[in-house]
């Protein structure tokens, strides 16, 4: 535990230090797991960059880092007028939303940080900015609550000894602190169940080989790397009973988008008649789509397949395509874990049904 970290995490993924005129610290994931340096961000284009380059990834802890950004964005704005402070709060969210476009977290944070804005037309700037530091706190405590309730949940579907596959990060670092599909299995490894973790190394970016395999050793839960080619074949072995993955935007007919190889994953998974769940809190729903394929795919650059981690390995001037995440239909996912519950059949009418109940009880 960081002891300037005010949040009750126990993976300081990204944190507030100080007051309104403070900044926020982060992981810078880029480096890991070779090198674990915390950055500093006091000023909203050091949180954009961190959040373009995946120093900062996974949907919830960009949430967060968005959220923490406009504090960040709107000190220039000290004891200005209110109406100069909002017309900079519009400039900085529209800002941070352009930095990447699938997570919903990231655009749900600050719509959020704006409404209370909006509804707080008569407080000062200097009132107004403590409040949205307040709430951006507010939803970095609530993530790591939903992270727990989520792997409570999750943990009761896997058995004894089972063998279980990921796909690229979904820990603590894609959050508050807590994971989501990480949080099933360190739940499943705290209750004695004795899962076996077999992780995806994740082409291009290998946030499994770099970032999940070294959150699962350092807490101790038996984890394989593999390569992602090798997903089926550790299926057709019989070594896997569940696959739980994370998600950067379900729709409300449960279809999700996940880092790329997710799709390939659940079909594999289908085919072996292997239970493949989504596990996210509900801040990752965006109900305003009916169904998967309105989720925007955020491409990137051909660098990171033809020069992954600096070494040239394809020729100059070839086609790439790199799209970073691909849309699970509903009907390949057993289930959605969330902080509120399994739902179950992925339908809309149970996606619904189970947003609007309250979150379990730990
Ligand atoms: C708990 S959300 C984790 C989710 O985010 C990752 O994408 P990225 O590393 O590009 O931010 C990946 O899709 C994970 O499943």
């Amino acid at each position: 535990m960081n002891t300037e970290h005010e949040a009750a995490s126990d993976v300081a993924t990204l944190y507030w230090v100080g007051g309104t005129d403070g900044y926020l610290k982060m992981i810078d994931q880029t480096l890991l797991p070779t090198e674990y340096k915390e950055i500093e961000c006091r000023d909203v284009e050091t949180v954009w960059e961190a959040i373009k380059k995946l120093r900062v990834r996974g949907a919830p802890a960009i949430g967060i880092a968005a959220a923490y950004g406009v504090v960040v964005g709107l000190q220039t704005e000290a004891g200005t007028s209110r109406a100069e402070f909002d017309q900079r709060l519009k400039i900085v969210a529209e800002y941070l939303a352009g930095s990447r476009p699938t997570a919903v977290n990231l655009f749900w944070a600050l719509d959020r940080l704006q409404k209370l804005a909006a509804d707080s037309a008569d407080l000062d700037s200097g009132e107004m900015h403590a409040l949205l530091l307040e709430e951006a706190r507010r939803i970095e405590v609530e993530d790591l609550e939903m992270c727990h309730k989520i792997g409570e949940v999750g943990a009761a579907l896997l058995s004894p000894g089972d063998g279980v596959l990921t796909h690229c990060n979904a820990g603590g670092l894609a959050t508050s602190g807590g994971g989501t599909a990480l949080a099933v299995f360190f739940e499943a490894a705290r209750q004695g169940k004795g899962i076996h973790v077999y992780a995806d190394e994740t082409r291009p970016l290998l946030q499994g080989a770099r970032l999940t395999t070294w959150e699962l050793m350092q807490r101790n839960v038996p984890v394989t790397l593999i390569s992602d080619s090798m997903a089926g074949w550790v299926m057709k072995e019989g070594k896997i009973q569940a696959v739980v993955t994370g998600a950067d935007r379900i729709a409300a007919n449960g279809d999700s988008a996940n880092k790329i190889g997710t799709y390939s994953v659940a079909l594999l998974a289908s085919l072996h008649d292997i239970p493949f769940y989504i596990a996210a809190p509900s801040s990752t729903f965006d109900l305003s789509l009916e169904s998967g394929a309105e989720i925007p795919i955020e491409e990137r650059q051909p660098e990171e397949i033809t020069n992954g981690f600096g070494k040239q390995t394809a020729p100059e001037g070839v086609d790439v395509y790199n799209p970073a995440f691909d849309v699970t239909p509903a009907k390949f996912i057993r289930g959605i874990i969330t902080e509120r519950g399994l739902i179950q059949p992925v339908t809309t009418e149970q996606v619904l049904r189970v947003l609007n109940s309250e979150p379990v009880q730990s």
